[in-house]
């Protein structure tokens, strides 16, 4: 498998009030082209900081203070460096946990589709841009494109809303989508739901995916292999299978055995 990102001891540290907060401490992890790589941990662990650090969407205060970020072999990020405007939307896409902040609510989805592909598709014409438009809500699994396509996005189902947003993240043809806790505000169903069109756009455009859940279960579920964060470090990485069966680090036991069961 060819090997799309890669984060190689990333330090990232922000300025607080008492001085320096690290937020992340020397994180490694890889990612191949067609790929789903998960990033589990409780809240706090340093998940949304390491999927805002590949696309350069960190705060003010938060500065990298070591290590690298490349795609597709060349360097985005390092201290001192920032290439990420360049990625960010076009070979990067992004799905929010809730749809809204990925969806313009006042705009129909025609027209937030076209504005994405305008924005990085330079020169695309108008019969390209609905030709790509129906495809990508057809790629989406979505039956009615036209219905769909002239609808804000309050006059949609939660999960439709949040297969727009994977639709517009996908758009550009990305070769690298980041997912953080997409599926979280979604009931049960349309959660296995988002999860198999995840799996079937993996398989079909031969993405890599950057899952990041603190649902362990919901990770082992979806993705080839796991990174276990806590506390700023990626404390353990493996095929997803073995990070169930044979957790190796105390961490990740106790995040399993915080999992409620049926017996
Ligand atoms: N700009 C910032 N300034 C100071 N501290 C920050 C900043 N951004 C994040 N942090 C702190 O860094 C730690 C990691 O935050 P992060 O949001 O990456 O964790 P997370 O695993 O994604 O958690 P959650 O699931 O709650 O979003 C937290 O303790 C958070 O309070």
């Amino acid at each position: 498998m060819s090997e799309l990102l890669n984060v190689s001891g990333l330090s990232i540290t922000a300025r607080v009030s008492r001085g320096e907060l690290r937020l992340l401490d020397r994180v490694d992890l890889t990612i191949g082209r067609g790929e789903i790589v998960g990033v589990v941990g409780e809240s706090g662990s340093g998940k949304t900081t390491l999927s805002r650090a590949v696309i350069g969407l960190l705060d003010r205060n938060v500065r990298v203070d070591g290590g690298s970020i490349s795609l597709s072999g060349e360097q985005i990020v390092a201290p001192g460096v920032d290439r990420t405007a360049q990625i960010r939307g076009s070979a990067v896409g992004m799905v929010f946990q809730d749809a809204s902040r990925s969806l313009n609510p006042l705009m129909k989805v025609r027209a937030q589709l076209a504005e994405v592909l305008r924005r990085h598709v330079p020169g695309i014409g108008k019969q390209e841009i609905e030709r790509r438009s129906v495809e990508v809500l057809e790629q989406m699994r979505i039956s009615d494109a036209a219905r769909v396509l002239s609808s804000y996005p309050h006059q949609l189902s939660g999960g439709l809303r949040q297969r727009v947003a994977i639709g517009l993240a996908v758009v550009t043809r990305p070769s690298l989508v980041i997912a953080d806790e997409c599926t979280t505000a979604l009931d049960v169903t349309t959660q296995t739901k988002v999860v198999e069109l995840f799996r079937t756009l993996v398989g079909e455009l031969g993405i890599g995916l950057l899952f990041v859940t603190h649902d362990l279960m919901l990770a082992s579920d979806l993705c080839d292999r796991i990174a276990v964060m806590n506390g700023g470090r990626v404390v353990e990485t493996g095929p997803a299978m073995q990070i169930l069966d044979r957790p190796e680090h105390d961490y990740t036991r106790r995040l399993l055995a915080a999992i409620p069961t049926w017996t």
